[in-house]
């Protein structure tokens, strides 16, 4: 669940493009990069680190034209600690072509090697995004006739890129002397909207860059659908895809996405909203709501839900874990090491709401368990007397593979563990999840037409980690243990955490 940005304007997009992954940086904190494109010329600046880190006066500068595109970066394939994988990836025929993509690829591998003996492509790095590229620079060779390259073309060969590519994939990419192409892969899994302001036309993986950037939303891409939007500003589409099937990933909605974003017409929030309401009504079947003193959320992502719970349960709602701005979000954090000093950096118990009370603590999902375990014994370090947890997700059981770090069921906490085993492991009074079923029903109850596209039609959702069901159907035990052999590591291998720990700026 990367973040990323595309514009075309009649003006400079070098700040534009910065500002929006500012507002992206929810999705990535490992690396960012932009690239413009002048007179046929790209101009490109990527490296590790957070946007405000990345990004000198001295690299703005050096960012010219009235196109260009960028991303922020978690890596989920290859290697976490790789400059050369930070994104934009760039291919010098046909054309000249840069691409920042937000997705898993699940046949990465083949294609790799597909890439090499047929199509005679070397690829450099261990990246997914770098396979794709390769893929969608091929398929343009081939179904270019003529010059200028002309938007059917490039609808051409984005269907021949949907009948290669498996997996997950919200992409851009810049063509140069051409314009910007967007799109999306025929389940829809990953976000991709498009917005306007006068002069300029922005595609971004949520409505937050859109809006932040003085962005009217216009409408989510369609599945599958493909986006050209050449130099001057001109906006082409076309269905690429055989079946289109719009399934965005659930855990948008759960965790990933900013709750001011309205995703596929659904809004984030209320998204949340819902979801506390239906956790509440699990919450009375095993707490009495008598036996809650006050509840208390898991700061960030957790708190429409628990405040719409207590809300419900007529319960006080109370602010007892201050969060330290400074730190990003510990789940998207290579290596578990880091996660877990990190959630002591990042969350402090202000003990006088944890004295002698019972407290339900409500959390939006429980993954690795990092989180809850730290959490509980700060409750318990606080004075509580009785500690409940609740979750507004249900229990993470199944490896993701479509662009979040979950790779293999060991490190889940729910994997193979009844509710009554993971209460104990976390070492909570009570363990309350949300069931499957409820999850969706409180997601799909938030969409609304007046917040979304009216071309939205959401068929089902992607929600393989909580229901082991993997909506492009072609996932087997190897390729989730070959994803495994290429996921990211968990330590720099120089030594140097610190920025990991501590980057050293504020996160939206
Ligand atoms: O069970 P775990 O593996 O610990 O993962 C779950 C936790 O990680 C996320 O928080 P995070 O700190 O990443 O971000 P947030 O501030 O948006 O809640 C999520 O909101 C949970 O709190
Ligand atoms: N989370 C993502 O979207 C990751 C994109 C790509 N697979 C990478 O690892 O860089
Ligand atoms: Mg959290």
């Amino acid at each position: 669940m990367c973040g990323i940005v595309g514009v075309v304007s009649n003006a400079p997009v070098n700040q534009l493009i910065y500002d929006a992954l500012l507002l992206l940086q929810h999705r990535g904190q490992d690396a960012a990069g932009i690239v413009t494109q002048l007179d046929r010329k790209f101009f490109m600046h990527k490296a590790k680190g957070m946007v405000r880190d990345v990004f000198r006066t001295r690299n703005m500068r050096g960012l010219p034209g009235n196109c260009g595109l960028g991303q922020v970066r978690y890596p989920t394939a290859g290697n976490a600690y790789s400059e050369e994988e930070a994104q934009p990836f760039y291919v010098n025929a046909p054309f000249g072509i840069v691409l920042v993509h937000n997705g898993n690829l699940t046949n990465a591998h083949a294609l790799k090697a597909e890439l090499f003996n047929t199509d005679h492509r070397h690829i450099n790095t261990e990246s997914d995004s770098e396979v794709l590229l390769n893929v969608l620079a091929h398929e343009i060779e081939k179904s270019t006739r003529g010059l200028p390259l002309s938007p059917m073309d490039v609808f051409a060969a984005v269907r021949n890129v949907h009948r290669r590519v498996k997996g997950s994939y919200a992409v851009i990419a810049s063509i140069a002397g051409h314009g910007l192409l967007a799109f999306r892969d025929p389940f829809g899994i990953r976000p991709m909207c498009i917005g306007r302001a006068p002069g300029s036309v922005m595609l971004a993986s949520e409505s937050v860059a859109l809006e932040g950037t003085m962005h009217t939303l216009e409408r989510n891409l369609a599945p599958g659908e493909a986006v050209f939007v050449d130099l001057e500003g001109n906006v082409h589409s076309q269905q690429c895809a055989d079946a289109p099937a719009l399934n965005p990933c659930i855990f948008e909605y759960v965790y990933l996405a900013r709750p001011d974003s309205v995703m596929d017409g659904i809004s984030v929030y209320q998204a949340r909203l819902n979801l506390g309401e239906t956790l509440a009504k699990r919450v009375i079947s095993t707490v009495p709501p008598q036996d809650i003193d006050v509840v208390i959320p898991i700061p960030e992502s957790s708190r429409p839900s628990a405040m719409q719970l207590a809300q419900l349960l007529g319960l006080p709602y109370r602010e007892g874990f201050v969060k330290n701005r400074y730190v990003g979000r510990t789940f998207i954090m290579p290596g578990h090491e880091v996660r877990k000093k990190s959630v002591r950096q990042k969350l402090n118990a202000i003990a006088s709401e944890f004295k002698g009370r019972n407290v339900l603590l409500v959390d939006d999902s429980i993954v690795r368990g990092t989180t809850s375990k730290e959490i509980v014994q700060m409750a318990r370090d606080a004075g509580a007397r009785k500690v409940y947890m609740a979750s507004a997700a249900p229990p993470v059981r199944f490896p993701n593979v479509y662009g979040i770090d979950m790779p293999t069921k060991d490190e889940l906490v729910a994997h193979g563990r009844t509710v009554e085993q993971i209460r104990e492991l976390i070492g909570c009074d009570a363990l309350i999840y949300q069931d499957v079923e409820g999850m969706k029903r409180a997601i799909w109850a938030a969409a609304s037409p007046a917040a979304g596209s009216p071309d939205t039609a959401i068929s089902g959702f992607d929600a393989s980690c909580f229901d082991g069901v993997y909506v492009t159907g072609d996932i087997t035990s190897d390729d989730i243990q070959r994803l495994n052999e290429g996921r990211p590591g968990g330590q720099d291998p120089e030594g140097d955490n610190s920025r990991l720990a501590l980057p050293n700026t504020e996160h939206a």
